[in-house]
């Protein structure tokens, strides 16, 4: 399955701003070579709204046409993935968070591809990105890569300042640690409906420090990022698909309102986002139709 995702760019400021993109967009086409020069000159951080624009409108040329990718990030950008992994499912939001062009490839995990073993030969699992055929490997590490490669492009997932920055991996380490072996456990490991229930219990409490949180780094904000979706944002986000399937199975909300309302309220908006839609899957139903794949790939895999 191949898809790219080619995103919108609302970004323009001023109508003035606009004309300077129309024209920058016309010299793209004209003489793409010329800007992909001028674009790597610019500084990474000193990007600026119009530049991300023309960016933008570059890369989105650049890969149609095979031509290199500007802003340090050249070569192309293909992503190896499940459609139902929390871990593929936050490299896809950022990706569109940032509008890069990329071509997602589905992974049967019950029969793994030969570029999937040899681009992931220590862990053999999804995602992974390949960059101009480069792989990298583990999912918050993809992200941090993406984040650094395209700095001036699209908004920052990580936060600039670097105790803000240590803050936000700590909580997103604490979001795969907790929240995610208790999925694991809610889903795939529990034998039982008391080890489930067992583990339910863990991902309740791990959403109430989760809910702390969010008070803490937002700031009243909207996001953990604060006004954007940041880091811990789509690391937790990865994970809201397979929250609703949870829900069906145990006929109650595991992001409760009534316990942790800003948690709540902050699923309402990530999922709203732009960059969430058509990624974070909506359709309980349908992941946990998915479910049984999933269990008979971990069965073989333990065999
Ligand atoms: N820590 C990894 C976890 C990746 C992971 O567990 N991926 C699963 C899919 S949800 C996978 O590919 N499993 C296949 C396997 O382990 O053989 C990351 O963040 O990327």
């Amino acid at each position: 399955m191949s898809n790219v995702p080619i995103k919108g760019v609302d970004v323009y400021q001023s109508s003035s701003q606009f004309i300077y993109q129309f024209l920058i967009s016309l010299a793209v086409y004209i003489n793409p070579r010329g800007l992909a020069r001028i674009i790597r000159s610019q500084p990474e951080h000193s990007a600026t709204t119009s530049i991300n624009a023309t960016h933008v409108s570059y890369l989105r040329f650049a890969h149609h046409q095979g031509l290199p990718m500007a802003g340090g990030g050249e070569g192309e950008l293909k992503l190896l993935g499940v459609w139902t992994s929390p871990f593929v499912i936050r490299v896809r939001v950022v990706l569109n968070l940032k509008s890069l062009p990329y071509e997602y490839v589905e992974e049967n995990l019950g029969s793994k591809s030969a570029l999937l073993l040899g681009s992931n030969p220590v862990h053999q699992s999804v995602p992974v990105l390949l960059h101009g055929g480069r792989p990298v490997n583990e999912s918050q590490v993809i992200v941090q890569y993406i984040d650094e490669v395209w700095a001036g492009v699209g908004p920052s997932v990580l936060p600039a300042d670097p105790y803000e920055r240590a803050v936000a991996r700590f909580w997103a380490a604490y979001v795969d640690d907790k929240v995610g072996s208790a999925w694991t456990g809610m889903l795939f490991s529990c034998k039982t409906e008391e080890e489930r229930a067992e583990a339910v219990s863990r991902a309740v409490a791990a959403l109430e420090t989760l809910e702390g949180a969010l008070a803490e780094c937002s700031g009243g904000k909207p996001f953990f990022g604060g006004d954007a979706i940041g880091f811990v944002d789509v690391v937790l986000g990865g994970y809201l698909g397979w929250f609703g399937a949870i829900d069906k199975i145990i006929g109650r909300r595991l992001i409760d309102p009534a316990r942790t309302p800003l948690l709540a309220r902050w699923e309402e908006r990530f999922r709203a986002a732009d960059a969430a839609k058509g990624v974070v899957p909506d359709d309980a139903d349908k992941m946990l139709d998915f479910l049984p794949t999933l269990l008979a790939w971990i069965a073989s895999k333990a065999k």
